[in-house]
């Protein structure tokens, strides 16, 4: 390769000295004792003296830069012409030309400028010795991967030419830049290891090792160190056969970034960014913990272990699939709708607004049953909070508009409904998640305007519209859902899915849909029965819920027949219907077409002004009507329940049979409650007109009162029932005493009765005196003595047991 290498002037040069096959290179042999003296050979007649000189003479051997070693030969060739005839004095041309000297300041790139002391200086610095003891003595690098050794290793590094060549490059190096120069310099050394190992075979190998690390250090002064070790650990791994062709590429390879395997920044975390700040990189990191996790594991797999096995231990949250609760694909914006989430009142709707305050219910639930189906609250659809119910938030199941407010809070997911586009009927709601039978869904609020408003909002601001957001509401008002919740999209259908009923919350009335009997699946449409009256023939619509059971319209729905009914039923089905009918309040479902909105639009259409006012007129009548005759049913209702109990013979004086009894007639008087209550609700819920039956029934099922020896110890006293039930059992119990329904028969049962009850008392005097204080045995006395008096029953002082103040409502519903 060297031969290759040579120029025509130095081919002859060569040929006309040729040197012996077998004479080895100067510096092949060269030891480093031997080296200061013959490392400035003569380059003229008249250095002839230096060749035994002790000093070095680095002045007087240039190489060129960029030249070849063998130019340099063929250089001193051309230097000294007349020489052949001192060729006896001198060493073999071929011995000279085989020790390369190198000017120490052109490789240092100082030559220009720097003044000779300093370089004489640096001369003496040169490092002198085997290449190993450089190594060891100024390099304590941290260990690196082994580069793989050729045979030759060991005469490489004692190669003497090489590892000053080395040593004065990283000279050189260490004056540009104390840090660089350090880098260069141990990059020699690795180089020279490696170069070592070829130079026997490739003389030129370590020149061109040597001209590569100048080049590197004059023209590269920004790379940092370590491009130059991995390219040096690279080539020495891989050899210089190919060095030549990759050196070109090296150097155009455009810089790019390595990053420090060791130093200031070891060990920093990967996440680290150095664009942003410290806080900033904080943020990152806190967000990227908070990642929910992707893993998905399936309910198929994990969900019964998850659902069956102590939740303390198996419990984790886990995330469903995202089609499971979103199907649609995308949003649905819907243009112009105004998002309320509360009620608000409009205008002087605020002033007329009546607050009833003494409407209200009060439970007696326990922690267990948690206000489940039997709760007064709960039939009467009255929200349960810290006023009226004694359970916790967390005990009591019977807070749904709190249960709404905290799912609002949540995601999307939990708040559960969203828009869809149907095809033939406008937008529609859907769920986006699953809902339990009668779990609240979403409030239909909006504002709250006077029945004046709505006219003229139907006259002025709607009339060009199609759909109409209108529902009546509790004193005379209306709720316009145009600005309001998602309810407002809410669809028709003649098989809903939903309900629409009025609750009581804190004294408030609101409307809400809540799921149906069946519950709701994720993704299933959200529908309720608008059951409106259009009002007039012009303002029917046909009906496309497309169920089974269509109407064809969005009409109210076919009567029953009434025969087809039992008693009972008929009886409560035909009160809710005509208190629905006029009260339009509570259940919108099935409830009146006051609720719907395709009424408000029709009475406020053509002559608006008018027609709603006959309206308004005719529905006045008739509420009025209907709540006679509501009050009348219940008046016979109670009057049938109280004639039942006093037919019934109280047991004798047994204490279990009549703590049975006190719980059965506890009962029964519950259950009358409860019935009259329902009548007295106005607005029912499906399940508290069915709670109501049920009960009625029940109470039909234990009619076999007997006498409520009550105030004594040990027996549990009659909870006096709160306030509106209270007064309509005040209104029951007075007409009830007053009732013409007293028979000859009922007068001779109320005879037996006084005996029996006058036996009892005589039997509780003797046992147990004291649990009553004379006053509430006077006040029981005389509140007896009325009402026998009422009842047109002889009742002296004596004939009328001892009862607690308290107790009196419940005995005087089966006094007699
Ligand atoms: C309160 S809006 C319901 C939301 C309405 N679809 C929308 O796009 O805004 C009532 C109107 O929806 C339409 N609608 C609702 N249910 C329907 C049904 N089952 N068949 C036909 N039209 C219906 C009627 O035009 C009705 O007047």
């Amino acid at each position: 390769m060297a031969a290759d290498r040579l120029s025509p002037s130095s081919t002859s040069s060569m040929a006309s000295h040729p040197t012996s096959p077998t004479e080895e290179p100067a510096y092949v042999h060269a030891t480093p004792s031997a080296s200061p003296p013959i490392s400035t050979p003569p380059t003229s007649l008249g250095d002839a003296a230096s060749v035994l000189s002790e000093t070095t003479k680095t002045e007087q051997y240039v190489e060129a830069h960029d030249d070849t070693p063998m130019q340099h030969v063929s250089d001193e060739a051309r230097a000294a012409p007349d020489t052949s005839t001192s060729e006896t004095r001198r060493p073999a041309r071929s011995s000279r030309k085989s020790v390369t000297t190198y000017n120490v300041q052109i490789l240092a790139g100082t030559a220009i400028h720097t003044p000779t002391k300093y370089l004489e200086k640096h001369h003496k610095n040169v490092v002198h010795g085997s290449l190993e003891d450089a190594a060891k003595g100024e390099v304590a690098t941290p260990p690196k991967k082994k580069t793989p050794r050729l045979k030759s290793e060991t005469s490489a590094a004692s190669d003497p030419a090489g590892e000053q060549l080395a040593a004065e490059a990283a000279q050189a190096a260490r004056r540009r830049t104390s840090t660089r120069g350090t880098d260069l310099r141990k990059e020699a050394l690795r180089n020279l290891a490696g170069a070592g190992d070829s130079s026997v075979d490739t003389p030129s190998r370590s020149h061109t090792l040597v001209k590569k690390t100048l080049r590197r250090s004059a023209s590269t002064s920004t790379l940092p160190s370590a491009t130059a070790a991995t390219s040096s650990k690279r080539d020495s791994e891989q050899g210089y056969d190919s060095a030549e062709g990759q050196e070109q590429k090296e150097f155009q390879k455009p810089k790019t970034k390595l990053w420090m395997k060791q130093g200031l920044y070891v060990g920093q975390h990967r996440d680290f960014d150095a664009r942003l700040s410290e806080s900033q990189n904080r943020a990152k990191k806190r967000a990227k913990k908070n990642k929910e996790s992707g893993v998905l594991p399936l309910p198929l797999f994990a969900g019964d272990r998850l659902l069956t096995e102590d939740p303390r231990e198996a419990f984790r949250d886990f995330k469903l699939p995202f089609d499971t609760y979103s199907p649609l694909p995308r949003k649905v914006k819907v243009d112009g709708w105004v998002k309320l989430h509360r009620n608000r009142f409009i205008a002087d709707a605020s002033a007329l607004w009546k607050r009833d305050k003494q409407d209200s219910s009060q439970c007696y639930c326990d922690p267990e049953d948690g206000c489940g189906e039997a709760c007064h609250n709960r039939i009467m659809a009255y929200e349960c909070d810290g006023t009226n119910c004694r359970l916790t938030a967390e005990q009591c199941g019977n807070r749904p508009f709190a249960e709404l407010k905290k799912r609002g809070k949540g995601n999307r997911y939990d708040y559960g409904v969203e828009v869809l586009e149907t095809d033939e009927r406008g937008y529609g709601v859907r769920a986006m998640r699953t809902f339990e039978p009668h779990q609240i869904i979403v409030e239909y609020a909006g504002e709250i305007i006077t029945q004046h408003e709505c006219e003229r909002r139907m006259k002025h601001v709607y009339k060009k519209d199609k759909c109409y957001y209108l529902m009546s509401f509790d004193n005379k008002m209306i709720i316009d859902a145009t600005r309001g919740t998602i309810a407002r999209f809410v669809n028709h259908s003649c098989e809903p899915n939903c309900e629409m009923i009025k609750w009581t919350v804190g004294g408030e009335p609101r409307m809400a849909l809540f799921a149906g009997s069946r519950g709701i699946m994720t993704g299933e449409e959200l529908t309720y029965d608008y059951n409106f009256d259009p009002f007039s023939q012009k303002n029917i619509q046909a009906c496309r819920c497309g169920t089974e059971s269509c109407r064809g319209v969005l009409g109210p729905k076919p009567k029953k027949l009434v025969e087809e009914r039992s008693m009972a039923s008929a009886f409560i089905a035909g009160t809710k219907r005509k208190i629905q009918d006029v009260l339009g309040s509570g259940r919108s479902t099935s409830e009146s077409y006051g609720n719907s909105p395709k009424r408000l639009k029709s009475y406020t259409g053509n002559s608006a002004t008018t027609k709603a006012k006959n309206a308004s007129a005719q529905s006045e009548a008739a509420r009025e009507r209907s709540e006679k005759e509501a009050v009348e049913h219940s008046r016979q209702i109670a009057s049938r329940e109280n004639r039942a109990m006093k037919r019934s013979v109280p047991p004798s004086g047994s204490r279990r049979s009549q703590s049975a009894f006190q719980r059965k007639s506890d009962l029964s008087f519950k259950s009358t409650r409860l019935t009259t209550v329902s009548f007295q609700r106005k607005v029912s819920k499906p399940g508290a007109l069915r709670g109501a039956t049920t009960s009625t029934r029940m109470h039909a099922a234990l009619r076999r009162p007997t006498l409520a020896l009550k105030g004594k110890k040990g027996i549990r006293p009659y909870k006096r029932p709160i306030t509106p039930i209270k007064s309509s059992f005040a209104s029951v119990d007075s007409e009830d005493d007053a009732s013409p329904n007293i028979t000859p028969a009922s007068l001779r049962s109320a005879s037996h009765r006084r005996k029996q009850i006058t036996d009892a008392r005589d039997v509780l005097r003797d046992k147990s005196p004291s649990c009553m204080s004379e006053n509430e045995l006077e006040g029981g006395r005389e509140g007896a003595r009325s009402r026998a008096r009422k009842a047109g029953v002889g009742a002296g002082a004596g004939d009328v047991p001892a009862f607690h103040p308290a107790q009196k409502r419940s005995r005087s519903m089966r006094g007699r």
